[in-house]
């Protein structure tokens, strides 16, 4: 058993939390809002996030920061993208000790270009944290939560750690691998958010099964393009955090990304589309990520491009679908891995 702390308590934040106590270890879930803390601790559910689901009753919440920090060696960052830094430099200043880090976020930060664990390691100082480690792959907090058999990658530089986020997690439905690619396992989890929009906006057009299968295969094709040239193995993208979080997020009714992109596509807009929805859709942001970095690796991305330009420049989502039928035609597999 082991003191755990989790950062957020949104629906992952809340699942993850919900593995660690059923696994024994003493889960302190960290929320900003006290009453959301309250629940948690004395309904014993999370009913915003995980509608209908009974926590474990050995899970405890708080919405004391530095308790939360100081509850555990072992913290996993559980929030949006987008508080990711925020988040980290607030326990870089409630931090006396080394501490394991782990994130479950799926983004790259639109300005800077960053990955989550250059994020992190950019804000915890070097002397307070032992490891970090990303844990990725096709999981909806919604099955998790049911029990139902779930496959997931621990990632770092560190393969200790890796194994040690690996024991903490594994259980008979959570069943947890270790891959030492950190570059090509966070870009798989940011990227298949984009590819996921596009899913959602082709259902919403009323498109088919056909269109889904050559989004999730082109998009795997740009996705490794830009990982290859960032330092990924290609290989990671054919696993559970590429290929695996691929297809659970562009085929499950419960992906916000999948669901934003359905909305679009039935003619919402964008600021209607977020203002609706009450969670994280990472994909948006990720999608300005990528279209830059497409231009700063000067990689190939049509269907991020053409994202793009549906969510930033009015581009009506039909017309980019005829923009990107009608490209110069192409031999499949010339530019996988290298244009
Ligand atoms: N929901 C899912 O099934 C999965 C989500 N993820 C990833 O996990 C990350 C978190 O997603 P969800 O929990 O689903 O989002 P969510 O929208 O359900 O919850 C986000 C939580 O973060 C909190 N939060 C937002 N800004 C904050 C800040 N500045 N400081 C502290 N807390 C803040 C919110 O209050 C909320 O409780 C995302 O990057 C997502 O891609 C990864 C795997 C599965
Ligand atoms: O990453 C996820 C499942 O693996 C969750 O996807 P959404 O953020 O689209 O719900």
């Amino acid at each position: 058993m082991e003191k755990i702390t989790v950062l957020g308590a949104g629906s992952w934040g809340t699942a993850i939390a919900f593995v660690l106590a059923e696994n024994g270890h003493d889960c302190l879930l960290w929320t900003r809002r006290t009453e959301q803390a309250v629940e948690i601790n004395e309904q014993h559910t999370n009913a915003a996030y995980l509608p209908g689901i009974s926590l474990p009753e050995n899970l405890h919440s708080h919405a004391d920061l530095a308790a939360a920090v100081a509850h555990a060696q072992t913290i996993v960052i559980a929030v949006p993208t987008k508080a990711i830094r925020e988040v980290c430099r607030q326990i870089e200043a409630l931090s006396n000790e080394p501490k394991l880090i782990v994130h479950v976020s799926k983004g790259i930060e639109p300005d800077s270009l960053k990955r989550i664990s250059e994020v992190i390691e950019e804000e915890i100082d070097q002397s307070k944290r032992q490891a970090v480690v990303a844990l990725s792959g096709p999981s909806h907090a919604e099955e998790v939560v049911l029990r139902h058999p779930t496959t997931i990658t621990a990632a770092s530089n560190d393969n200790e750690a890796a194994v040690r986020v690996q024991d903490l997690f594994m259980n008979q439905y959570f069943r947890v691998y270790t891959n030492d690619d950190l570059i090509g396992v966070e870009l798989g989890a940011a990227l298949k958010n984009i590819i996921a929009l596009g899913a959602g906006i082709s259902d919403g057009i009323g498109y088919g099964d056909n269109a889904k299968a050559a989004l999730i295969t082109r998009g795997l094709a740009e996705i490794t393009r830009l990982g290859v040239k960032m330092g990924a193995n290609p290989l990671t993208f054919s696993g559970l955090t590429g290929l695996g979080d691929l297809i659970v997020t562009c085929t499950s009714v419960h992906s916000r990304n999948w669901k934003a992109g359905n909305l679009l596509g039935k003619g919402q807009t964008l600021d209607e589309v977020v203002s609706g929805m009450g969670m994280v859709i990472e994909g948006v942001r990720t999608t300005k990520a990528a279209y830059r970095l497409a231009e700063k690796y000067d990689v190939s991305m049509p269907l991020t491009q053409a994202l793009y330009a549906v969510l930033f420049e009015s581009v009506h989502p039909k017309e980019a679908v005829d923009q990107l039928m009608n490209r110069m035609k192409k031999q499949e597999t010339e530019d996988i891995f290298y244009k």
